[in-house]
C-alpha cells in the first residue's frame, strides 16, 4: 500500500515539462483569469503543455510578468495582461490581447474567486455577500457574454467556470462563498443548454481541497491539518495540476460530447454526502 502510494505521489509531482503531452490543444486559443498562481496557473501552465496559446491575467503587473517569464521559458505560447475581472475595461482588456496576439478564442477559464468574510451565511455582511458575488459569479457571467461573440466567429468553443464542493454542500463557515460556487453549478446548466446547438459547451470543475494560499487557512495548524484530511476519503489534498488536467480534458476534442456538466475532483469528498 505503502509503495503504491510512493508511485502515485512520484507521478503526481513531476514537472510536466518531464511529462508526455500529445498536443490536443494545439491551435486553440484559451484566457484563463486569476492565472498567475495556484489552480489557475495549473490551468495556464497545463493547457501550454497541451499545444494551446493561452493568455495569463491577474490583478498585479508584475505577477502577470513572472507568470508570463515562467511559462514562456518552458517554451509554451502565452500572453499576459492585467485584468481585474469585475472592471469592464480590464475584461475587455483580456479580450483583445487574445485577439491581437493569438488571433481569436476558443477557451475560456473563468477560475478568479474571492472569500472576504467567514462566518454563519446569515451573519455576513451586505459587502461581503456584493463583493463575492460580484467577483464570483457577475465576472463569471459577464466574461462569457463578452467572449461568446468570439466563440461564435470560431464556430464553436469550449467556457470552464471552477465552481467548488462547497458548491453541493456548503462549507461551515464559508457560507455566502459556497451559495456563490452553487450559482456557478447553475450558470454551467442554463448557459450549456442555451449554447448547445451553437457546438459551444459550457462546463464546470468542482475541486475538493487543493493545496493554495486559498485553502491555506483551513489547514495552518496540524490539528486542522490532520482533521481535514480524515474528511477526504483519498487521505490527501489535491495538488493545482490535478484540477488543471481535468478543465484540459474538459475544453479538448475528448470532451466533445460533453456539456452542462461538473466534474467533482474531491479525493472522494463528496462521495460521503
Ligand atoms: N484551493 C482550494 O482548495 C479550492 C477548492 C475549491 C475551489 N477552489 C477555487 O479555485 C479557484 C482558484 O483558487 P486557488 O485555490 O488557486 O487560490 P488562489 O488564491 O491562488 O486563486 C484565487 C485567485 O483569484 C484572484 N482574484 C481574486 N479576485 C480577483 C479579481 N477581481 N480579478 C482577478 N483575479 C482575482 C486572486 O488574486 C487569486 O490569484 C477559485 O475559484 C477557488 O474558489 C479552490
Amino acid at each position: 500500500m505503502n509503495m503504491l502510494r510512493t508511485v502515485v505521489n512520484k507521478f503526481i509531482r513531476r514537472p510536466l515539462s518531464s511529462m508526455a503531452y500529445n498536443g490536443k490543444l494545439k491551435g486553440k486559443v484559451a484566457i484563463v483569469t486569476a492565472s498567475t498562481d495556484g489552480i489557475g496557473f495549473a490551468i495556464a501552465e497545463r493547457l501550454a503543455a497541451d499545444g494551446a496559446s493561452v493568455v495569463v491575467s491577474s490583478r498585479k503587473e508584475n505577477n502577470v510578468t513572472s507568470a508570463v517569464e515562467k511559462l514562456r521559458s518552458c517554451g509554451y505560447s502565452v500572453s499576459g495582461v492585467v485584468c481585474h475581472v469585475s472592471k469592464a475595461s480590464d475584461r475587455e482588456r483580456l479580450i483583445k490581447e487574445a485577439q491581437d496576439k493569438f488571433g481569436g478564442i476558443d477557451v475560456l477559464v473563468s477560475n478568479a474567486a474571492v472569500n472576504p468574510g467567514v462566518g454563519p451565511v446569515l451573519e455576513s455582511t451586505e459587502e461581503v455577500w456584493d463583493k463575492i458575488f460580484e467577483v464570483n459569479v457577475k465576472a463569471a457571467y459577464l466574461l462569457s457574454k463578452e467572449v461568446l461573440p468570439h466563440l461564435r466567429k470560431r464556430h464553436g468553443g469550449s467556457i470552464v467556470y471552477i465552481a467548488s464542493i462547497a458548491g453541493f454542500d456548503p462549507l461551515g463557515l464559508l457560507g455566502v462563498y459556497s451559495v456563490s460556487k452553487t450559482a456557478l453549478l447553475g450558470l454551467t446548466k442554463a448557459a450549456a443548454k442555451d449554447l448547445a446547438r451553437e457546438n459551444i459547451r459550457v462546463n464546470c470543475v468542482a475541486p475538493g481541497i487543493v493545496i493554495t494560499k486559498f485553502s491555506s487557512a483551513l489547514h495552518e495548524t496540524e490539528e486542522a491539518k490532520e482533521a481535514l484530511l480524515r474528511s477526504i476519503p483519498m487521505g490527501r489534498m489535491a495538488i493545482p495540476k490535478e484540477i488543471a488536467g481535468v478543465v484540459s480534458f474538459l475544453v479538448s476534442d475528448d470532451a466533445s460530447y460533453i456539456t452542462g456538466e461538473t466534474i467533482v475532483a474531491s479525493g472522494g469528498m463528496t462521495s460521503r454526502l
